[in-house]
Formats: structure tokens, C-alpha cells, sequence
């Protein structure tokens, strides 16, 4: 089987299997680039292909290591999976993925969630991570027990991989807490037309990200797959005994990874134009580009194509972050080199990603030197107009947060080196070469952490 991404040795990028980045000012950013291909579709692409009968082609999918976890599990659960060209070529499995498989989701959150709910369709699926810091410690006990309400059979240790489910379920009314994350919810609608009795979702809590939840709508359509929901997405019905519809669908560009991209044009003097980012898209992360207007970024939109004139002064905003959650890293970049104090609110979420993405960057920022408070649910940090750089910083196994550490490096006295940022990966493996494109310079010396 074909893998996406990284196999070993020399990745895609070029770069070594494991490295830090050292991050030298850059005194101007220029060029055009293409965004990459959004995470968020290509991993429900994937999936809804695998659940259909019969071939689908998913168009220009991500080369990233979460694209290639949900390939390798959907391989491993019985799928053809072949990549051609920019594109996955993808025989399905339907509604009968393999039993007794153990799959192993790497660092991928949505990967893993999505496949859970799935499992149920099988008479037993284990879970195990390579991951263990970092997916190993992110909850997953409020899907295991929506799924054990509906009569799943559910191992975990208290709520956490490694965790192992069976099926079979028929479906019906069920409560799932998207308090924490949509994508428990969002596993459970990928599940719910397979089952006979189809699914009622009642979603509880303050609900979360709801963007990443009407992307998982769209996708149930793009593949045929009838599903209903009220206007707070707290109610969304979807009628069994469907079955999903292949065919081909065209991977969107990526938000979250271009609002870093977007950050650092912004900051620094000189022009971008970045393609490939459609202007009617449902994640959320489109948002970004309304939050550094809002800053006083020079930013227009040509069509698909953002134009931004870099290096105007910043000042600080107030938002809810929970709309815009996969880039709060990027634009706290921003707002650590802006005028005034930035909070973002609503963003409790961000604890519970690939590290505590509110404790550490404040911890990390304060380490350069910046002013920072947190409280349960909100990040506040005081820019400055001086950053004096010359640290090590810790990437803490985070693609987003390496964003926001190399956002800040660009705009830095003295560089910066941000330690394993190999982990850039999970979501964006080209993103140092796209930004040295636009004249940045980085060298990537050995990893010094994992
Ligand atoms: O459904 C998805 O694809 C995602 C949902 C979001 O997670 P939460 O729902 O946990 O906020 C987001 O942070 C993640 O990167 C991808
Ligand atoms: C949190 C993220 O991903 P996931 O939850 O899929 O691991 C992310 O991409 O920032």
C-alpha cells in the first residue's frame, strides 16, 4: 500500500526524520504560494470513501502524517487504498470493515474519534497509539460512552487509549457531550447511517467547534448520505440503513495551516499571495483572515487568492476563539508582536489538543520574554514591538504551536530554536519550505527532543 507522507528516512519536505528549526529574522517575506490541501477534509474524504461501495477519488489529499494515519487504518481495515498522482484512489469496504484489526491512529485526534465510531460497526477493533504524551492522554471516555449507551461493547483504560470497541449496534436516540470536542459527535454521524436504526443525536453541553461539525454535514452529502440538523447543531438526525455514494471529490485548501502562513506575511514587511483558499468554505479558520483585519493587517481577496501587504503595526482584539480554534496559535503570533493586550475567550478546548495549547504557550511566551495570563477558558497575552529572540524554545510535539514559535522567529532580534519540529508533520510538512520560498531562512539541526 501507498503511504502519504512521511516512510521513512528523508521525508517529501527533503528534511530529517527527527530535527529542531533554527529560525533567523527575515526582513521581508515575498511570493506567491498554493494553500496546502485542508487536514479536515481530506481525513472525512478519506473515510466517507472507504465507507462507500465500489471506487472513490479523493483530488490533491494532504501529504501530511494525519492524512497518512487515516490511509494506513483504512488499509488495515480493508480498504484499497492507492495514491495516484496528487490524488487517493480509494476502494471501500461499505459498511463491513474488517474485524480484529488493531489500528494505530499515530497523533491524529480526528483520525482516531472517527474511526471509533465507526468500530462499531465491526465485532471488535483495538485502538493503540505510538503517541502516548500526547493522543495517549486526550479524553476519549464521552464517545466510549455514548457509544456503550447504544450497546457497544467498550474497553479503555479509564477513558483512554490504548481502548478496544464492539460492535454491533442498530442505533436510535443517544446523547454525546461535545463539551470537550465535536468530534465525538462527528464520529457518531459518519457511524449513524450504516446503522439499521439510523441515528438521533441529541449533542449536550456547551457545544463546541461547530464548524468541523457542519464540515462532517457537507461531507455526508458530498456522498449521497441523507442527514438533518437544527440550527444549533444540538439535534442532528440521520436516517439508517443508507449507504454512502462513491465518486470524486476535490480537497479544499487548508485554513488553519495558512492562517500561520497568513500570521507571518502580516508581520513581516513585503507581499504574499496565497492561492487556493475559496472564500464560501465551512472551516472555521476562514476566520482568521477577519481577526488580522480586525488587527490592522493590510489583507484583501482577490477571488481564491489572499493578498496581503505585510509589516503594518497590529493592535490588540478581544474575540471567542472557539470559532477559529486550529489557528488561536497562529494569530496569538500576531497578537504577541501587536500594540495592547489580545484575549481570546471560549477557547477551554485548546487544553485538550496535542499539548495544553494555553498553559504552554504561556509558558513559552513568557519565556520570550512576553506578558501572559490564563484562565480556565482564556488566553491573554500583551504584545510587543520588540521580540529579542537568541532561546530555545519547546515545540512541546505540536505542529500548531511550532507555527506560532517560527511566526515569532521570523519577526525576532535573534533566532530562535524551536525543538522538535519535525512534529510540523501532523499537519503541514511543507510548511518551512513554503515560507523559505518567500525568502525565510531556517536550518534544521538534530532533534533534541523527541
Ligand atoms: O473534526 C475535525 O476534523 C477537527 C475538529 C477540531 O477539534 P475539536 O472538535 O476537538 O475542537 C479541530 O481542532 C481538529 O483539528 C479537527
Ligand atoms: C487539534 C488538531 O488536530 P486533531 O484534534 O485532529 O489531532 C489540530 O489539527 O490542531
Amino acid at each position: 500500500m501507498l503511504r502519504a507522507g512521511y516512510a521513512g528516512g528523508m521525508s517529501a519536505d527533503g528534511l530529517p526524520e527527527k530535527f529542531d528549526v533554527i529560525v533567523h529574522p527575515a526582513a521581508e517575506l515575498r511570493g506567491e504560494l498554493r494553500a496546502q490541501p485542508s487536514k479536515n477534509y481530506t481525513t472525512r474524504y478519506l473515510l466517507a470513501a472507504a465507507l462507500a461501495d465500489g471506487e472513490s477519488r479523493v483530488v490533491g489529499v494532504a501529504t501530511s502524517e494525519d492524512a497518512g494515519a487515516m490511509l494506513r487504518c483504512l488499509g488495515d481495515w480493508g480498504a484499497g487504498v492507492e495514491l495516484v498522482g496528487g490524488d487517493a484512489v480509494i476502494r471501500g469496504f461499505g459498511a463491513g470493515p474488517r474485524a480484529g484489526v488493531t489500528l494505530n491512529p499515530g497523533n491524529a485526534g480526528a483520525v482516531a474519534r472517527f474511526l471509533m465510531g465507526v468500530a462499531a460497526l465491526t465485532t471488535g477493533t483495538a485502538f493503540v497509539t505510538d503517541y502516548p504524551d500526547s493522543l495517549g492522554k486526550r479524553p476519549q471516555g464521552d464517545l466510549l460512552e455514548a457509544l456503550s449507551r447504544l450497546g457497544a461493547r467498550v474497553q479503555s483504560r479509564d477513558g483512554m487509549f490504548p481502548l478496544s470497541i464492539s460492535g454491533p449496534v442498530r442505533g436510535g436516540v443517544v446523547e454525546v457531550s461535545a463539551e470537550r470536542s465535536s468530534q465525538y459527535a462527528s464520529a457518531l454521524m459518519f457511524l449513524g447511517p450504516l446503522l439499521p436504526d439510523g441515528l438521533e443525536l441529541r449533542l449536550t453541553g456547551d457545544i463546541k467547534s461547530h464548524a468541523p461539525l457542519r464540515q462532517t454535514l457537507d461531507t455526508l452529502a458530498a456522498f449521497g448520505v441523507r442527514a438533518s440538523a437544527s440550527d444549533d447543531l444540538s439535534r442532528i438526525t440521520i436516517p439508517g440503513g443508507q449507504a454512502y455514494r462513491a465518486g470524486r471529490v476535490l480537497v479544499p485548501g487548508d485554513y488553519p495551516g495558512s492562517a500561520a502562513i497568513l500570521a507571518a506575511a502580516v508581520t513581516r514587511p513585503g507581499e504574499l499571495r496565497l492561492s487556493n483558499l475559496r472564500e464560501h468554505d465551512l472551516q472555521g479558520e476562514r476566520e482568521a483572515l477577519d481577526v488580522l483585519r480586525e488587527m490592522g493587517a493590510d489583507l484583501t481577496r482577490e477571488g481564491d487568492t489572499v493578498v496581503v501587504r505585510g509589516g503594518r503595526p497590529l493592535h490588540a482584539v478581544t474575540r471567542d476563539g472557539d470559532g477559529f480554534t486550529d489557528a488561536v496559535q497562529a494569530l496569538t503570533a500576531a497578537a504577541a508582536l501587536a500594540g495592547g493586550t489580545t484575549t481570546w475567550e471560549n477557547v477551554y478546548t485548546l487544553r485538550l489538543k496535542e499539548c495544553d495549547r494555553i498553559s504552554d504557550t504561556r509558558r513559552e511566551l513568557e519565556a520570550l520574554g512576553l506578558t501572559v495570563t490564563e484562565t480556565q477558558d482564556s488566553l491573554t497575552v500583551t504584545g510587543t514591538p520588540s521580540l529579542a529572540g537568541g532561546v530555545t524554545a519547546d515545540g512541546h510535539g505540536d505542529h500548531r504551536m511550532i507555527m506560532l514559535l517560527t511566526v515569532l522567529g521570523l519577526s525576532a532580534q535573534s533566532p530562535i530554536r524551536i525543538t522538535g519540529a519535525h512534529h510540523i508533520r501532523k499537519s503541514y510538512p511543507m510548511f518551512f519550505r513554503h515560507l523559505e520560498t518567500l525568502g525565510a531562512r531556517f536550518e534544521y539541526p538534530e532533534a533534541t527532543r523527541d
